[in-house]
């Protein structure tokens, strides 16, 4: 293994966790397009399931690595709050576990958590150090999980971002393109601002961290989100208008601006989801961010395989 914080030669080993989600897939054709950086190894949930202990422990020891990239999560955020067990032990007291683990051998952990974190009433984005106070149990989960990573392993990393799409699994992208196709109208809440994030442009973020030397990057907490900022409403139609112009739709709906308290939802979500991303600018120079390069390259995606 790698002395942490020594440069080396050999290409750094790491290790992904559910890496059939979004972030997993997005990091697989991340190591596809840059052979030779570093050498990944991509876990699914059947591989390793991060709430076993046991499990993590053994996969560890026989698999030596230098990183450990955690995309594994419970993102149903409406069933979190019904489905406590499997959205405790997945979000919260998993990435403990996993931080545990990783501390025990040397392993650098990088544990991804979000903007629900914080209850939005902020009058501007988001810094790292400023004051949590989720709304929703999936906030508090993930809240919990990033205090047991930094309690256990102060040398982590915990990238916060927010509004994540990609041209794989549940997303409002898909969910938009979906009930375009099906509705003359939609109704999409405008009074919750955030930035929505490209899984590519997380990935690439996520694969720079883990390359740095540990003792160039201090531990601790790190915002990513996508720019520029916008509502859920001028996300929907924007994702609207270049669906149809890719000939994704073949009607283009009209988008409705509905209030939070119009949208019939069990969990309540923070009005200002906007992530202040200079920390990690400051160490890693400017960041590709810009979501509308990432939503066209999506719906291009969907264009070409004929989705
Ligand atoms: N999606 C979003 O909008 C946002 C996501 N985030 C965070 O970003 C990270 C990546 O999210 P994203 O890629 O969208 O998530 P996804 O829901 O797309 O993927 C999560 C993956 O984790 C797997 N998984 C669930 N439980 C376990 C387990 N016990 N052991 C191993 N794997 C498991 C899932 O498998 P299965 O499908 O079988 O359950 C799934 O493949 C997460 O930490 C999430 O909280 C932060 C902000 C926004
Ligand atoms: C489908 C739909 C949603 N909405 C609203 C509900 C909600 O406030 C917002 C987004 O809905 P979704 O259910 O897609 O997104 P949601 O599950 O809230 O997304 C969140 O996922 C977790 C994992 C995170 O960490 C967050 O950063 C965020 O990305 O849009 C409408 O207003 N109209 C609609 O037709």
């Amino acid at each position: 293994m790698n002395a942490p914080g020594c440069r080396t030669d050999a290409p750094l080993r790491i290790l992904v966790t559910g890496a059939d989600g979004q972030l997993g897939r997005s990091l697989r054709a991340l190591a596809r397009q840059r052979p030779g950086e570093a050498r990944y190894e991509f876990l699914s949930r059947p591989q390793l399931d991060i709430t076993q202990p046991d499990a993590v422990a053994a996969w560890l020891d026989a698999h030596p690595a230098d990183r450990l990239i955690n995309a594994a999560a419970y993102t149903a955020v409406d069933r979190a709050a019904a489905e406590r067990d499997p959205a405790h032990a997945i979000n919260a007291a998993a990435p403990g576990v996993l931080a545990r683990a990783c501390a025990a051998r040397g392993i650098r952990l990088l544990h991804v958590s979000t903007d629900y974190v914080f209850d939005g009433r902020l009058g501007r984005p988001y810094r790292e150090e400023d004051a949590t106070a989720p709304l929703n149990a999936y906030g508090r989960d993930k809240l919990e999980g990033e205090q047991a990573v930094l309690a256990a392993a102060p040398q982590a990393l915990v990238v916060r971002t927010g509004w994540v799409f990609s041209a794989w699994g549940h997303n409002f992208v898909r969910t938009m393109v979906r009930l375009g196709g099906q509705h003359e109208t939609l109704r999409v809440i405008d009074d919750q601002i955030g930035g929505p994030t490209w899984a590519g442009h997380l990935a690439q973020v996520l694969h720079a961290l883990a390359l740095r030397p540990a003792g160039d990057t201090p531990g601790g907490v790190y915002h990513f989100g996508g720019h520029p900022w916008i509502s859920w409403h001028g996300f929907a139609r924007e994702i609207l208008a270049r669906a149809h112009a890719l000939g994704l739709i073949a009607r283009l709906p009209s988008v409705e601006a509905i209030a939070s308290a119009e949208w019939p939802s069990p969990e309540p979500r923070p009005a200002n989801g906007r992530l202040d991303c200079t920390r990690l600018e400051t160490l890693l120079g400017p960041l590709a961010r810009d979501w509308r390069i990432g939503l066209d390259q999506v719906l291009k995606a969907w264009k070409t395989a004929g989705a």
